[in-house]
């Protein structure tokens, strides 16, 4: 993030963005946008983040898809976000984080995107594996979709907003991996959120859609006190830019990484102009983020 500026380009092979890049809708389509797109970006963007469903569509040609991806994002130095968005019961999920998140998995990229509506607890394996093999999750915690609030706002029998008690569950682990210094010894020692880099995030971090509004204000949600990355989808396609990632992250906004899939895709199948689409995007990220 530092380096390319915190954006995250999602590799989403769309049938209509097939259809707009003159490829066909199989997994040799996906195989070709996904070569294209790291052509592109790879070594060039923080991360990409691949939605699986969009391979998935194509049985076992297209998981192979996802598996070159993650090779591909390897040799670049590009991190690589599956977003398989996992959740189940405990014992499910460590089958989960085999296939996700440990050494040599054929499907192990550098952070996965997990569910945490079974029950925050219910991700623990994933976040033993995260943590034991230096990966990341991302949780769902406010998402960009208007249908989030439904469940995101829901009130818990002791007052907390579900989202409030995921975001604490989370900062919860990171406090423990890194250490004590909370955000209040960040401030104290001088560094605020500028130096939340410069201590280092943990390795769970959330998921915040760009397009949630004032709903962290309104929850009353400390994303500072999370001490992870903050991954902020709803940029581009769905509407969200740089005004609104400034007022829905405020003061935790170094911790963000800004995801457009369409936004960027849309420019496509030249690799030129995907290059050049992604770092207006990044461009864009860097300003209103940092
Ligand atoms: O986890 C995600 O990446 C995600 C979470 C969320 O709250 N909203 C959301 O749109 N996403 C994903 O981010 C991508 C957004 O795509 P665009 O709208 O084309 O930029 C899709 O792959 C979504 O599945």
């Amino acid at each position: 993030m530092d380096a390319h500026g915190p954006l995250c380009v999602g590799i989403d092979p769309h049938p209509e963005l097939l259809a707009a890049w003159g490829l066909p809708d199989d997994a040799t389509g996906a195989r070709e946008l996904a070569r294209r797109v790291m052509a592109a970006v790879g070594g060039r963007v923080a991360a990409v983040k691949p939605q699986v469903a969009f391979f998935e569509r194509h049985g076992s040609a297209g998981v192979a898809v996802l598996e070159e991806l993650v090779t591909l994002g390897r040799e670049a130095g590009t991190l690589v976000v599956m977003d398989a968005k996992r959740g189940d019961i405990g014992s499910t999920m460590a089958a989960y984080a085999d296939a996700y998140l440990r050494d040599g998995a054929p499907l192990a990229a550098d952070a996965l995107t997990v569910s945490p509506f079974l029950g925050f607890g219910s991700l623990a394996p994933a976040v033993e594996a995260a943590q034991a093999t230096g990966r990341g999750l991302f949780v769902l915690a406010l998402t960009s979709n208007p249908e989030g609030p439904d469940v995101q706002h829901a009130r818990r029998a002791d007052g907390a907003s579900v989202a409030g008690s995921i975001a604490a569950a989370a900062g919860r682990l990171n406090a423990a991996e890194l250490g004590g210094l909370g955000p209040v010894g960040l401030g104290s020692i001088g560094l605020g959120p500028v130096g939340l880099e410069s201590v280092g995030l943990g390795s769970v971090g959330l998921v915040v859609g760009a397009t949630t509004g004032d709903a962290v204000a309104r929850l009353g949600i400390d994303l500072e006190a999370v001490r992870g990355p903050l991954l902020a989808p709803g940029v581009g396609a769905q509407g969200a830019g740089a005004t609104e990632l400034t007022a829905v992250f405020g003061r935790a906004r170094r911790a963000v990484l800004a995801a457009s899939s369409r936004g960027v895709l849309a420019a496509g199948p030249d690799v030129a102009d995907l290059r050049a689409a992604a770092a207006r995007a990044a461009g864009e990220a860097t300003a209103a983020l940092r």
